[in-house]
């Protein structure tokens, strides 16, 4: 029987709840499929820095490294909420563990699920046909740039300012950005064949240099793909503006972040935003949420990004697209059925049809 060994990291937060759903997905999957999953839980986040006093244990990376993929929920929460420079933060894991793997492509597909169409914050005719992929670039930019917090003389004493300053740099090297720009045309040449490039090339010197690259490799390699430049400000506009106009959209890190979160809401809610984020070498598949802190324990989050992830996962790592596509009927199934959990929800859903997280994931697994 096939094996594949799966890092676990549940987090904080939902984290754990949700997880639990891909598992059981993944298990369902591994039957039909005569399959065998492996798991391998570590310590990520929050939950890691309570029990170890760091946010990436090296015993977690050595784990995530001898797996064949990490299945990830989310870290963070108020409880290691601090502005103290000097405190540990649990987000720091995530960053840690992405540029550990070297995992530089995070790719965030937007899809409508029909039956959500009510779901959405924009109206039936704007989101009819969307279907994009954000192509967020993961382990550059601003998020991993020199960054620090001093004391300096010039601010000190005015409005009774005491001279804290900080700075973060944004920085690409020119190969960071022809690998992350490769990778989109290649994603846009298995969809629709068009690339819109988002960036600040009015402004940013790193934007200037990004559009220059994406350009020559794709007038060089790629001129069949129809590319197009956009600033991200204009972005945001015309994401809900005409979202069905976009098929591919690659990005900078921190603009990839922001308007992913966007694009999440033209499906509903961000609890059905899947990613995979791939490198060289081991992949990791998370939802594109974060711990939603919120409604953590009360068993309502939607696990409908991580089931997506998983299915994400045996599309991208294990080669499993037939178990994949059954993944994606089966949520489409239960959504044309009506089921909903409360953040997909709307205001004609019947109160019997509203599901917690393990129900939903139940609904999926008989689907499977
Ligand atoms: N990949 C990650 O691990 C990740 C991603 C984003 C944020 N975070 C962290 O999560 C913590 C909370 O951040 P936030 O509140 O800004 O963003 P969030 O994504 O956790 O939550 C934003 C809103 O969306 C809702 N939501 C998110 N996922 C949901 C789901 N699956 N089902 C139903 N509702 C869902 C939440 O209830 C909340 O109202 C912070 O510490 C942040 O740093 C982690
Ligand atoms: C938690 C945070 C560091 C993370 C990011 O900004 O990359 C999250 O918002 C995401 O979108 O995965
Ligand atoms: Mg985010």
């Amino acid at each position: 029987m096939k094996t594949y060994n799966i890092c676990l990291l549940p987090g904080d937060g939902i984290g754990p709840e949700i997880i639990a759903e891909g598992v059981k997905v993944l298990d369902a999957v591994g039957r039909k499929y005569d399959v065998a999953f492996n798991y391998t839980e570590a310590l990520l986040g929050g939950i890691a820095i309570d029990e170890t006093g760091t946010a990436l244990p090296q015993e977690t990376l050595d784990v995530a490294k001898a797996s064949d993929a990490v299945l990830l929920a989310a870290v963070g929460g108020p409880k290691w909420d601090t502005t103290d420079p000097n405190q540990p933060r649990p987000e720091q894991g995530l960053l840690g563990i992405r540029k550990e793997l070297g995992l530089y492509t995070n790719l965030r597909p937007v899809a409508i699920f029909n039956a959500l169409a009510s779901a959405s914050t924009l109206k039936p005719e704007i989101i009819d046909g969307v279907d994009l992929m954000i192509v967020r670039e993961l382990t550059g930019g601003l998020y991993f740039g020199m960054r620090e917090r001093f004391y300096d003389e010039e601010g000190a004493g005015v409005n009774g300012a005491n001279g804290q300053r900080a700075y973060d740099t944004l920085e690409y090297r020119e190969y960071e950005i022809d690998r992350i720009a490769r990778q989109a045309f290649e994603a846009a040449r298995k969809r629709r064949g068009k690339v819109t490039s988002v960036d600040k090339a009015n402004v940013l010197e790193t934007s200037r240099l990004w559009r220059e690259i994406v350009h020559a490799i794709h007038d060089a390699e790629y001129p069949d793909v129809e590319l197009e430049d956009l600033l991200v400000d204009n972005t945001a506009m015309q994401l809900i503006n005409r979202p069905a106009d976009f098929d591919v959209v690659v990005t900078e890190n921190m603009f990839g972040d922001i308007l992913s979160d966007e694009a999440a809401q033209i499906t509903g809610s961000l609890g059905m935003l899947a990613s995979a984020s791939l490198g060289d070498g081991v992949a990791l598949y998370e939802p594109s949420h974060g711990s939603a802190p919120d409604i953590a324990g009360l068993g309502v989050a939607n696990p409908l990004a991580q089931i997506l992830s998983v299915e994400m996962m045996l599309r991208y790592s294990f080669d499993m697209g037939a178990a994949a596509d059954d993944i994606h009927r089966a949520v489409t199934a239960v959504l044309d059925e009506g089921w909903r959990t409360g953040d997909i929800k709307g205001p004609d859903t019947p109160a019997d049809k509203v599901v917690g997280t393990v129900k939903m994931g139940d609904l999926v697994c008989e689907r499977i």
